[in-house]
């Protein structure tokens, strides 16, 4: 198994160029099913979730074609097949997303259940029942979801959480349903927004993406686009904590500053200079330490899940206390026992974990549980004295482009090595 060997020490320093995002591009892959024509999607990133999604969607019977810029062409016409197996569901939970758009489009699908992960239970009900209110008959048999519908019916869903791939999986339900959809209590995460933008790209007739009322007038068909995924915000943030642990100066690029003002604005306590441009931005710490930040994760606009970790990577050498509450995932600490072998002083009370600033941590092997516990601990490794070891990188992978590329190119002393 590959390992990620970082000798620390090193302040970021330079550019970046920011890939596609995870999350925006999942479900924009899948929602091609909706159509009757061939979807291009560009600005694809290079990520296992990308080939997983692709050999779910060509599992269905769809027929996908990337070319050398990573542009993926998806012709949907030849899908025939209505089953996501265990087997992929369980390496990559976004697998749940094909569940609104088979229904919608051929009337009958069967996925199994994600089950939970190490980062909690992540339970799909709220996905069952949206796809219930619109008129599907759902049954959950063997361990798999079985949804079927002649023509789905708009309807008025109250989600009882803010659920992202909930929020997406009913949004491309309804846009192939008759009449009106409102989702109430809907997810406003810039990559719903995407997902929103490319379904209207193929026809779609949605309102209100980005707020918490979402309005979806069915349509009979959808059809072929051509679609650029947005830049991934949680990616851009990672490299933006990265430059302030080390003391560094990063320009990110090929990203937006306006997705990710929660993050910018915590980077700024932490003692940083940001700076931001149409499709940039610049951190400069100028080689001070930072400073400790408080933090409460919630949905969008909100503090994001996704950047918990990497900010309890930095709270674990700045100057001061930091205290990090985690409200979205009931187990999203798994890194803290691995930053305590660094050397770091961390406390997990219930949902928050008291992190005291040391000056220094020390490198040591240590193991990822899961994607963004394995960027934080890669974060560590680049400040930690000596040499760090993260084992399991796989879960990187997942949702980093080239992620030991990229820190090399800003000055990281960082491989990957076969384990
Ligand atoms: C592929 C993708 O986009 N993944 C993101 C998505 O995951 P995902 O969409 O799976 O996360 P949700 O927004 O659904 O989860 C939010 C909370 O709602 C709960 N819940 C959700 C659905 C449901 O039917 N019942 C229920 O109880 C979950 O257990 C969790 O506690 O949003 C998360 C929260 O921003 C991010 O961390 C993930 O990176
Ligand atoms: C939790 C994440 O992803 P997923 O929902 O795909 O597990 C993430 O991107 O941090």
């Amino acid at each position: 198994m590959a390992k990620i060997l970082i000798n620390g020490g090193v302040p970021l320093n330079g550019e970046v160029a920011i890939s596609g995002a995870k999350n925006a591009v999942l479900p924009i892959l899948v929602s091609c099913l909706l159509a009757d024509e061939p979807v291009t999607i560009g600005n694809v990133p290079h990520l296992h979730d990308v080939t997983t999604t692709m050999e779910l969607l060509g599992q269905l019977g769809a027929q996908l074609v990337m070319d050398d810029r990573m542009e993926i062409q998806v012709d949907p016409r030849t899908t025939n097949n209505f089953v996501a197996p265990y087997d992929l569901v369980k390496t990559m939970r976004a697998s749940i997303l094909v569940l609104g758009p088979l229904v919608a489009r051929y009337g009958h699908a069967e996925v199994s259940l994600p089950g939970g992960c190490a980062i909690g239970s992540r339970p799909v009900d709220q996905h069952i029942r949206g796809l219930q209110a619109l008129g599907a008959e759902v049954s959950v048999e063997n361990g798999f979801i079985k949804a079927r519908a002649t023509r789905l019916k708009g309807a008025r869903v109250v989600m009882d959480m803010v659920t992202v791939t909930g929020t997406e999986n009913i949004m491309m339900a309804a846009a192939l349903a008759s009449g009106t959809t409102v989702i109430e209590n809907a997810a406003q995460e810039p990559e719903v927004v995407d997902l929103a933008m490319c379904l209207n790209a193929m026809g779609a007739q949605i309102e209100g993406a980005g707020t918490s009322s979402m309005v979806i007038h069915g349509v009979e068909r959808l059809h072929g686009a051509h679609y650029n995924v947005l830049p991934d915000r949680i990616e851009t943030g990672t490299f933006l904590v990265g430059a302030a642990m080390t003391g560094g100066k990063v320009r990110a690029r090929n990203t937006r500053a306006d997705t990710l003002d929660a993050v910018l604005s915590k980077l700024e306590e932490t003692g940083a200079h940001v700076s931001t441009g149409d499709d940039w931005i610049e951190l400069d710490m100028g080689g001070r330490r930072p400073k400790a930040v408080d933090l409460t994760t919630a949905p969008y606009p909100a503090f994001p899940t996704d950047m918990q970790a990497q900010f309890t990577a930095l709270n674990c050498i700045a100057e001061g206390t930091g205290i990090i509450t985690e409200t979205v995932f009931e187990n999203r600490f798994m890194h803290a026992q691995e930053l305590q072998r660094l050397g770091a002083d961390i406390r997990i009370e219930g949902n928050t974990v008291i992190i005291r600033g040391v000056k220094e941590m020390s490198g040591a092997p240590i193991m990822a549980t899961d994607l963004r516990a394995s960027a934080c601990l890669v974060l560590a490794g680049l400040v930690a004295q000596g040499e760090t070891t993260v084992d399991r990188v796989y879960h990187i992978d997942r949702g980093y482009e080239n992620i030991e590329e990229k820190l090399s190119g800003l000055g990281a002393r960082i491989r990957r090595i076969a384990g």
